[in-house]
């Protein structure tokens, strides 16, 4: 066994498996320039390794990715230097997209907080095991960004309109909900994770998928859901989520609840009201494409709105975000453009284009990939 303890990914070598750790725990394990470019290599390494049969990702402490590094991109865009933060996604999108692609099965355990990026870093792989400390959101339009790392994609292949109620509102999920709703593919008490692994790390010369799979259908619980779940209002989120317009989700939510008042309507309204406009409204266009588009395209899509983020040519929603969720922690920001009506379509149609006039900008060119298994792409 190998173990590098210094670093910020953790990386444990069994015979036949290895055994990768998010470190960094002080920070909720949330993802740095060294971690992406770390991982990004590991995994690229792994895959041309024949003794490699299969990925373990975990994280150190009580989150296992609390998304990426925003404090980092902050301090970029305050030098400046809006080029730095975009090129650290672009390669955090290509992490995604080999992990989507990954011709071996990854195992993230999720026992802990789950957010934004490191969404990104677990649903793209094969499997995805929740516990009851799991806690998946994606939060990013209460931040100015939108749900990125593929996330049009995965979302937008949950059941009915729960991806656009997730990535709007960016409600927390617990393990159970994840795994009702396809985000997680097996659920596993926190305290069986020591022997989970230990079986799973004498996975041998039988095919690693069917041997992972059975093992961790082997430790799988059918955990319930709290009868106050969204997962139970499906019918109102499908009548309102799958409106066309983020106001006409709005007014279609208002409705309901003067048909029947009730706490989650109000605290579901009140997270559309509290985050950005434009982030908003370039999420819903971004999820009501990636319905039709392959991962690929998700992410090569997502990193053109993501530099027009990081430029903030259009609105600088994420600065002002990152202050006041984790800077300053008032939680009160002040978005621009204040309200819904006043983002217009114009507006929202240019994240959607190329960064024009910019020396070097180019879209995201994501790897050629060889020994692509049917199974691959559609996981959820
Ligand atoms: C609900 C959380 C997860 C836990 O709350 P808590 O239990 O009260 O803990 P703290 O908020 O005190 O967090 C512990 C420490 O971890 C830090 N931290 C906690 N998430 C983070 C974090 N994503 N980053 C950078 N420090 C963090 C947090 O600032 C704090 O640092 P410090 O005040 O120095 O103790 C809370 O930390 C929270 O809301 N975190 C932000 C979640 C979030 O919005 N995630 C990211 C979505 S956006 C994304 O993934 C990508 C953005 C990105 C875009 C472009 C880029 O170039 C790079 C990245």
């Amino acid at each position: 066994m190998a173990l590098e303890s210094h670093s910020q990914i953790l990386v444990e070598e069994k015979p036949s498996v290895r055994i990768l750790t998010l470190n960094r725990p002080k920070q909720l394990n949330a993802l740095s320039l060294n971690m992406v470019t770390r991982l990004l290599q590991l995994f690229l390494a792994y895959e041309e390794d024949p003794s490699v049969k299969l990925v373990i990702l975990q994280g150190q402490g009580r989150a296992f990715c609390a998304g990426g590094d925003v404090s980092a991109v902050v301090r970029d865009i305050g030098l400046g230097n809006w080029r730095r933060s975009a090129d650290f996604m672009s390669l955090e999108y290509t992490l995604n997209y080999v992990m989507a692609t990954y011709c071996k099965a990854q195992i993230s355990i999720l026992n802990g907080i789950v957010m934004g990026g490191g969404a990104g870093v677990c649903v793209h792989g094969r499997f995805r095991v929740a516990t009851e400390n799991t806690v998946f959101a994606m939060p990013e339009t209460a931040l100015g960004l939108f749900p990125d790392v593929g996330a049009s994609y995965f979302l937008s292949r949950l059941p009915g309109f729960f991806g656009e109620y997730v990535g709007l509102t960016g409600a927390r999920l617990n393990g159970a909900e994840m795994f009702a709703c396809g985000l997680a593919t097996h659920f596993v008490p926190s305290t069986r994770l020591t022997a989970l692994q230990e079986d799973l790390c004498r996975v041998g010369s039988s095919d690693p998928v069917t041997f992972a799979s059975t093992i961790l259908d082997a430790y799988t619980q059918h955990p319930h859901l709290e009868p106050q779940s969204a997962f139970y209002r499906l019918d109102v989120i499908d009548r309102c989520f799958s409106r066309r317009t983020v106001e006409e989700i709005i007014s279609a939510l208002k409705r309901e609840a003067t048909h029947k008042p009730d706490d989650w309507i109000s605290a579901t309204i009140g997270a559309l009201k509290k985050a950005s406009p434009a982030s908003l409204k370039i999420t819903l266009r971004s999820i009501r494409e990636g319905r039709l588009q392959g991962v690929g395209q998700c992410l090569i899509r997502e990193n053109r709105m993501v530099s027009h983020v990081m430029k903030g040519d259009i609105s600088k929603d994420l600065v002002e975000g990152s202050r006041a969720i984790l800077i300053d922690k008032d939680r009160n920001p002040k978005w621009e453009p204040r309200r819904l009506e006043d983002m217009k379509d114009s507006m929202v149609e240019q994240y959607f284009k190329r960064v024009e006039e910019e020396d070097g900008w180019e879209d995201l060119k994501l790897p050629p990939r060889k020994h692509l298994p049917p199974s691959a792409i559609a996981k959820l």
